[in-house]
C-alpha cells in the first residue's frame, strides 16, 4: 500500500477511530472499540486486507485537506479537469456502545465529477471475508459477532468479494454514505439523515474545543496547533470509561522495514497521566475527573498486581501475538497485537500517578477519599521496592536495570505524598515518607550522576545518556539552575540530537533487547524545549518548538517519531505522547516570561532534607 504515515488524516468518535488517506481511502478502522480487530487493515497490508475508497475516477490535479476547526471532521477537496468535489468524513459522537458509524458525504463544489467507490470489508484484521447481502438501503455484511450496514442512495454492485459504485456529483449536490457497525445478534438501528448528524457532530466538537483556555490566549499564533493536539487527545479517549489510548494504531514501524512495531491501542498509566496534565492546564477538568475514576477502577487490585498499562476498561491481560497474514507497513514485520510490556515492572509509574493526583489537588478537583487511600497504599508498596531494578520508561526488553529516571520518579512519588500532608492537610506517615524521599535523593545523586561524563546517565554504573533525564528539573528533583541539570541538558544536546531533534537513547550505546534502530522520539524534543525554557534559554527553546510545529503533517498531526534524514514520520499515529508534548511546551513557553510551570511541586523542590 505504501502511503507515507503523514498522508493520513484521523477521524474518531471516542469509541474508535479511522485513518483516511489523501486519496480518500480509509485504510484503518477497528470496530467497535479502538482495540477491537480491524475491519479495514490495508494500512498494514494490502487493499485485500480491507479499505473503503471514495475518489474521483480521473486522477485529481490537486488534493487539499483540512479539519473543520476544533473538530475531527475531515474535508478532502479533489480538483479534476471537470470540476471539484469535497469528501467530508466523520464519525458521529456515539449515542450508545452498540452502534458505531462512519459517515462520508461527497459534496459537489464546481462542475461535475465522476466518482468511484470501492468497499472491501475484511473482519479479523483483514483476514475474514463477511457474508454480504443486498438490502433496500444498501447492504448488510455479517461475520460471526460483527455486522455492518452500508447505507447510500447510490446503486451498489458486487464483484470478486468487493462492493463497487460509480456516480457523478454536480455543483451543489451531496451524495452520502453511512456505515454502521452493530453486534450481529442484535437488529440494526440504521441511522440516516447525514446532514443533521454532521451538524450535530460539528456543534458538539466546537463546544468542547471552544472551552480551551490555552493560557487565556484566543488569538495566539500557536492556538490552532494546541487545539488540534487537544482535540486529538480527546478523540483518543474511550468515552465510556475515561481510559486514554497511547495511539490509534498498532505496528506502524519505528524504523521502515524494521521489527520495532508495537500495539499502542491501550492505556498506559504514564501516557494517560501526561495527557491528563495537558488537559488540566488547558482547562479541561471533567476529563481529568474521568481519568482519575478510570485509574482508581483499573488499579483497584492488590498493589502487587498493579500494572503499567491496561485495556480501555481496565482489562489486565494484553497478551502479545503476531498476525502473520499481514505483510506489514512497507514490509515492517511482525505486525503485533497486544503488548508484552503489560507485565513489566516500571517503577516510574508510581511517581506519575502520585504527581497526577497531586496536580488534581492543585487544580482543586473534588477530593476523593478513595483516591487518597489508594495513594497511601501505593507509597507503602513503593517503599518496599524502590531499590529494585526495573524495565524503565522505555520498556526495554533487554533485562532489568537501575534506571535513573525510575528512581527520580520514585522520589517524585514520596515528594508528592509529603506535600499532600504538609500543604493539603491529608493524614499520613509524613516523617517516614520524608526519610525515604531523602534516601532516594542520596541514592540518585551518588549513583545516577557519572562524574567522568559530567552528566546524569541512563542507569547506575553505565555511561549512556537518556532523554528522560531532561525531566529532572520539570518534576522538581533539582532546580533548573543546578549545574548538574545544565550539564545533563548540554550532554544530551551534544550526544542525542540527530538532525536537530532528540533520540530517546542510542540503542548501540544502551542495548534495549530489540534489533535495529529508530527515529527521533518526538516527545523527547518537546522535553528539550521545556528544559531549555526552564534554564532560561528561551530563544533556543522557541526555535526548537517552531521546528517541531513544522514537522506536523498538513492536518497538524504527529506520530511517535520522526526521521530527520528522510523527513518522514515514524511509529504509531497519531500518538498522544507527541501531542501532549506540544501542548505542554506551548503552555510553558508562553508562561516563560513569567515562571514556567509544567508540574505541581516543582517550585518547592529546592528545599531538600
Ligand atoms: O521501543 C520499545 C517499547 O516501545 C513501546 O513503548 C513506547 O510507547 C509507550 C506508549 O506510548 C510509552 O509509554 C513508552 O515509554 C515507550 O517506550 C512499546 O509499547 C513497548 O512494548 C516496547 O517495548
Amino acid at each position: 500500500m505504501s502511503r507515507p504515515i503523514e498522508d493520513y488524516g484521523f477521524i474518531g468518535n471516542m469509541l474508535s477511530c479511522a485513518l483516511v488517506a489523501r486519496d480518500g481511502s480509509i485504510d484503518w478502522l477497528c470496530l467497535p472499540r479502538f482495540d477491537s480487530d480491524a475491519c479495514f487493515a490495508a494500512l498494514l497490508g494490502s487493499k485485500e486486507n480491507g479499505c473503503w475508497l471514495i475518489t474521483p475516477k480521473e486522477k485529481a490535479s490537486r488534493v487539499s485537506r483540512r479539519y473543520r476547526p476544533g473538530t475531527t471532521i475531515l474535508e478532502t477537496t479533489f480538483e479534476t479537469a471537470t470540476g471539484a468535489v469535497t469528501l467530508i468524513d466523520f464519525m458521529p459522537l456515539a449515542e450508545d456502545e452498540e452502534h458505531v458509524d462512519v459517515v462520508r458525504i461527497v459534496r459537489g463544489d464546481r462542475g461535475n465529477v465522476e466518482m468511484n467507490m470501492e468497499f472491501v470489508l475484511r473482519f479479523d484484521y483483514g483476514r475474514t471475508v463477511p457474508w454480504v447481502r443486498r438490502t433496500d438501503y444498501g447492504l448488510q455484511a455479517v461475520a460471526g459477532p460483527d455486522a455492518v450496514e452500508l447505507r447510500t442512495p447510490v446503486e451498489l454492485k458486487g464483484r470478486d468479494m468487493r462492493t463497487f459504485a460509480t456516480f457523478s456529483v454536480g455543483a451543489g449536490a451531496q451524495v452520502p454514505f453511512a456505515m454502521t457497525w452493530h453486534p450481529s445478534h442484535r437488529p440494526p438501528t440504521v441511522r440516516w439523515d447525514p446532514a443533521r448528524r454532521l451538524n450535530e457532530t460539528e456543534k458538539r466538537w466546537r463546544k468542547w474545543s471552544d472551552d480551551c483556555s490555552f493560557a487565556g490566549k484566543k488569538d495566539h499564533p500557536w492556538r490552532e496547533a494546541v487545539v488540534r493536539s487537544l482535540v486529538t487527545l480527546k478523540a483518543l479517549t474511550f468515552a465510556p470509561t475515561g481510559g486514554i489510548v497511547a495511539a490509534a494504531t498498532t505496528s506502524l514501524p519505528e524504523e521502515i522495514g524494521g521489527v520495532r512495531n508495537w500495539d499502542y491501542r491501550y492505556c498506559w498509566i504514564r501516557d494517560a497521566t501526561l495527557t491528563l496534565l495537558a488537559l488540566l492546564t488547558s482547562g479541561y477538568r471533567d476529563e481529568a475527573k474521568a481519568w482519575r475514576e478510570w485509574l482508581l477502577r483499573a488499579a483497584a487490585i492488590h498493589p502487587k498486581q498493579l500494572q503499567i498499562m491496561f485495556g480501555l476498561a481496565g482489562e489486565r491481560r494484553l497478551t502479545e501475538i503476531e498476525l502473520p497474514w499481514l505483510a506489514g507497513y512497507e514490509g515492517s514485520l511482525p505486525v503485533r497485537v497486544g503488548n508484552a510490556a503489560y507485565d513489566q515492572l516500571q517503577l516510574d509509574v508510581y511517581g506519575e500517578m502520585m504527581d497526577a493526583l497531586h496536580v488534581g489537588r492543585k487544580f482543586m478537583l473534588e477530593p476523593s477519599e478513595a483516591s487518597w487511600g489508594f495513594q497511601k497504599v501505593l507509597l507503602d508498596d513503593l517503599e518496599k521496592q524502590w531499590r529494585e531494578p526495573d524495565d524503565g520508561i522505555w520498556e526495554m526488553r533487554g533485562g532489568r536495570r537501575h534506571f535513573t529516571y525510575s528512581r527520580v520518579m520514585a522520589w517524585v512519588a514520596f515528594d508528592r505524598g509529603v506535600k499532600a500532608v504538609e500543604d493539603y492537610g491529608l493524614s499520613g506517615p509524613v516523617d517516614r515518607w520524608h526519610k525515604v524521599r531523602g534516601e532516594i535523593r542520596d541514592d540518585i545523586l551518588a549513583n545516577g550522576w557519572n562524574e567522568k561524563r559530567g552528566s546524569f546517565v541512563q542507569y547506575y554504573g553505565g555511561d549512556a545518556l537518556d532523554a528522560s533525564l531532561l525531566l529532572i528539573p520539570s518534576v522538581g528533583f533539582l532546580p533548573p539552575d543546578d549545574p548538574r541539570v545544565i550539564a545533563t541538558v548540554e550532554a544530551i544536546q551534544r550526544d542525542l540530537v540527530e538532525g536537530g531533534l532528540v533520540l530517546r537513547y542510542r540503542p548501540e550505546h544502551a542495548p534495549d533487547g530489540v534489533s535495529g534502530s529508530e527515529g527521533t522520539f518526538l516527545v523527547c524534543s518537546f522535553w528539550l524545549v521545556d528544559a531549555l525554557t526552564m534554564i532560561g534559554r528561551i530563544d533556543e527553546a522557541e526555535a526548537l518548538f517552531e521546528r517541531l510545529l513544522s514537522i506536523r503533517n498538513d492536518l497538524g498531526l504527529l506520530a511517535e517519531e520522526y526521521d530527520p534524514h528522510t523527513g518522514r514520520q515514524l511509529g504509531n499515529f497519531p500518538q498522544a505522547f507527541s501531542h501532549v508534548g506540544l501542548v505542554n511546551s506551548a503552555t510553558n513557553l508562553i508562561s516563560a516570561r513569567g515562571p514556567a510551570e509544567q508540574r505541581a511541586g516543582r517550585a518547592a523542590a529546592e528545599e531538600q532534607p
